[in-house]
């Protein structure tokens, strides 16, 4: 197994006027190759903080982190990762198969090379068709389909998703959801997805990382034993339904659930 992602007694503070906030404590964790890995927990608990620390947008303060064996300042550097936000980010005043294209003429790649991958990964998640329209043209759904085309864009093996679909209501959900294990299935991407859904969760992952807040700490690792590939309908198994309850006992356990909370 190749690791990708490795954080050892990783731990960050930041220093605020009212005091110290301890965003991550003693984070523990591998995630190989090929991993969908989730993290889940309430608000407040540090999974936006490890998604960054990985991207090399804040320094741990102790322990150690490397992405593709590398620190994350050089990982960055090599585009390990492409990022995707909770809201689409992209530019209005650019086609969509502009915004996708910019991180590929950021990096220099030739007109022709640019147009090559912008083709490719529209494709792969689904919007072919759509290359002229600007994204108040398209549906929440359909921009955040092409953010995560951008941060496909360059070809980067892991893929960081910070609550990509928060936003959107459950059908449109359910159906990003389905195509995202596609297109991770057809990429063999490595993904690290936050979220506060359980379902979307237990449906799309590999490995499920519970954290719990003050401090920010990983209180349970749950390996899954759903088959890779997953219809919606899998969510009704007992199967799905007994790794849901785990993942709620670990919230609980975490003392950072509270009904509605996540
Ligand atoms: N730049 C910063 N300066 C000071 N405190 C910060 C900073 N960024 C995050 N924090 C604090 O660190 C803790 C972890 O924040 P983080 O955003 O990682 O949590 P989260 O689990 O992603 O929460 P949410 O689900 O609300 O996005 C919180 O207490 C937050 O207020």
């Amino acid at each position: 197994m190749t690791s990708v992602v490795s954080a050892q007694n990783l731990g960050l503070t930041f220093p605020t006027g009212d005091g110290d906030i301890v965003a991550l404590s003693d984070v523990n964790l591998t995630i190989n190759k090929g991993d969908f890995v989730s993290f889940i927990g309430p608000s407040g608990c540090g999974k936006t903080t490890f998604l960054r620390t990985i991207a090399d947008l804040e320094k741990p303060t102790s322990g150690t982190l490397s992405v593709n064996g590398m620190s994350p300042e050089e990982a960055r550097k090599a585009r390990a990762y492409g990022y995707v936000f909770q809201a689409a980010a992209l530019y209005p005043w650019r086609t969509i198969e502009k915004n996708i294209a910019l991180p590929l003429e950021i990096m220099g790649h030739s007109a022709a090379k640019q147009a090559e991958r912008v083709k490719r990964t529209m494709e792969l998640v689904n919007l072919s068709g759509f290359e002229k329209k600007y994204p108040w043209q398209l549906s929440g759904g359909m921009q955040q389909r092409a953010s995560i085309a951008r941060a496909l864009s360059f070809d980067a093996d892991l893929l960081l998703m910070d609550e990509p679909f928060g936003a959107l209501d459950e059908i449109v959900r359910d159906h990003l959801n389905s195509e995202l294990l596609k297109l991770w299935a057809r990429t063999e991407k490595t993904i690290c997805f936050v979220t506060h859904s359980i379902p979307e969760a237990v449906y799309l992952s590999t490995r499920i990382v519970v954290m719990s807040p003050r401090p920010g700490r990983v209180t349970d690792i749950i390996e899954s034993t759903l088959p890779r590939d997953r219809p919606l309908d899998i969510r009704e198994t007992p199967e799905f339904l007994a790794i849901a309850a785990r993942v709620r006992e670990g919230l609980r356990a975490g003392h950072s659930y509270e009904e509605g909370s996540v």
